[in-house]
């Protein structure tokens, strides 16, 4: 969670691999002329001020600091600190004899300044005080599996129940893809110069805490010169809904029909249909297996059920809507792949999601076909299937992953995660959205019938992707917040979907 507060509307933040990060750094020594050791300075301050303003109360804090300059930062925090006579206590990692450069100068400031320091992690102690945690370990520099003694400083600080100040990044989270092993719980992570995607991605979210970025006075002419890998959207930066007209009606919102509601899985049709009617489409049909028009009259008589037998019975029903969300609850029978097939012929607007996505990956059904007028939502799972690879490839470079499946199959492709990405023709965005309380069955089928609706009023597929998915996750935060994560119901979110989405 991002503390930039927002009053209105601002521009999406730019997110950097760690390589362009270190060009950014590289750029700023050279172009700017400011010293690297100056820059270490401004971090170690920048984290120093922030740690003081987090936590007012605290009297004593353990930096622990590794062989890099993220242990520069370290060093320089652990300086100010003795400065200000606020007692202080260094694990050293690495030995300081291997410390080079401004590295090394940070840790004699430090040293002169009477920090104490330490190289065994059994003198470091937080029973009493309020004590905060330094994590100074590994930044950008990290790569492969946490090597011996930081894999054990990392377990220390995590066995820890003080707080947590992570430098840059918390130590063991990689900068690009936010895959983690073990790696430090942090409670707030300043990260310096450039935002590292990895914070925002895969497991960034939930080892963070709070995230407060210091651009340590970079000029823009530095930021212009290296492009952004990624633009975060928050509220503040998403194009919304144009206001209504006093004289509108209803065939000006769209229409969006929802094909599935295989036996047994009429729910989650329903629940798209209801989505796409609480996301303010115009007008909503339901093309699923005859025995869930009934329930669907009942649970919302303003979606247009209609029963489906065969894919020819669909045929007459598609030339109605503006946008066709194809995947909840479709299943994967012959019945499910007549529906896609003849449902992926039409000129009307498209959102696969779930099984359709399932059925495309299988490429006996719309093989090769190419569209830039529809949204596909994998998930992990169904994204790695859509590229013939393992789950395991996806979450170690998602970014590539998206992009990897908006070029093979055009359009707008919408990668879920507790950071989203949204790909698209112009590049990659991401919104981190919801809580852990969505990981329950239907928030997918939500999120499909929000599309659909956004596109129905008018959005173009991108924007109607990033508004969605902030929305989605919004009105799950707001559910959550109003009765707790655990038994959250997609449903819940339903009246949350209709107060957002004015
Ligand atoms: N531009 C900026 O954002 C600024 C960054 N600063 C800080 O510098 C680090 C990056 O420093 P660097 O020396 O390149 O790398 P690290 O300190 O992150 O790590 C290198 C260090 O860690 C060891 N190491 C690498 N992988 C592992 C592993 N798997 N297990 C154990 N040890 C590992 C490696 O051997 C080195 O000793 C950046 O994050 C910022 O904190 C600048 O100070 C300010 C501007
Ligand atoms: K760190």
């Amino acid at each position: 969670m991002d503390s930039q507060t927002h009053t209105g509307a601002t521009a999406p933040q730019k997110l950097y691999t760690a390589a362009a990060v270190q060009e950014l750094d590289r750029l700023l020594i050279s172009q700017q002329q400011i010293p690297g050791l100056t820059l270490m300075k401004r971090a170690g301050r920048a984290a120093f001020d922030r740690l003081r303003a987090h936590w007012p109360e605290v009297n004593r804090i353990q930096v622990f600091c590794g062989g890099g300059n993220n242990g520069g930062d370290g060093y320089v925090i652990a300086g100010l600190a003795a400065q200000r006579k606020l007692p202080v206590v260094v694990y050293t990692a690495v030995s300081p004899e291997k410390l080079t450069g401004d590295a090394l100068e940070a840790y004699r400031f430090a040293e002169r300044e009477g920090a104490t320091m330490v190289s065994d992690l059994a003198e470091l102690s937080t029973a009493d005080g309020n004590a905060v945690l330094v994590d100074a370990l590994l930044g950008t520099g990290f790569s492969g599996e946490l090597r011996a003694p930081v894999d054990t400083a990392v377990a220390h600080i995590n066995a820890s129940a003080a707080p947590v100040l992570a430098v840059d990044i918390p130590s063991g989270l990689n900068a690009d893809s936010g895959a983690a092993g073990e790696a430090v719980q942090a409670d707030l992570t300043v990260t310096f110069i450039g935002r590292k995607t990895g914070l925002y991605l895969g497991r960034g979210p939930a080892l963070t805490g709070e995230v407060i970025f210091d651009d340590l006075s970079a000029s823009d002419t530095v930021y212009h010169k290296v492009p952004a890998h990624l633009h975060r959207f928050d509220g503040g930066s998403l194009e919304q809904l144009p206001v209504r007209a006093a004289d509108s009606y209803k065939n000006q919102f769209g229409h969006v029909m929802v094909v599935g509601g295989d036996h047994g899985y009429g729910g989650a049709a329903l629940m798209a249909s209801e989505a796409a009617a609480r996301a303010g489409a115009g007008l909503v049909s339901l093309a699923s297996r005859p025995e869930h028009v009934a329930a669907a009259l009942t649970r919302c008589p303003e979606v247009m059920a209609r029963p489906v037998v065969s894919g020819q019975e669909l045929e007459p029903l598609l030339e109605l809507p503006s946008v066709i969300a194809v995947g909840p609850g479709l299943g994967q029978s012959p019945w499910s792949e007549q529906l896609l097939a003849r449902a992926g012929r039409t000129e009307a607007a498209l959102v696969l999601d779930a099984d359709a996505l399932n059925i495309l990956a299988g490429g006996r059904v719309l093989a090769g076909v190419q569209r830039d007028d529809w949204v596909l939502t994998p998930h992990i799972g169904e994204a790695a299937r859509l590229l013939n690879t393992s789950k395991a490839e996806v979450v170690t470079d998602p970014v590539a992953a998206a992009r990897a499946i908006q070029q093979k199959f055009s359009g707008v492709v919408i990668l879920k995660g507790a950071g989203t990405l949204i790909a698209h023709a112009d590049g990659v965005d991401l919104i981190n959205s919801g809580n852990p309380g969505m990981a329950s069955g239907g928030m997918g089928d939500l999120l499909t019938g929000v599309i659909a609706a956004l596109i129905a009023q008018g959005m173009t597929l991108p924007a109607a992707a990033r508004l969605a998915v902030w929305l989605h996750g919004e009105a799950g935060n707001r559910a959550a917040a109003e009765g707790g994560q655990r038994g959250l119901l997609a449903t819940d979110l339903l009246s949350h979907i209709r107060r957002l989405v004015d």
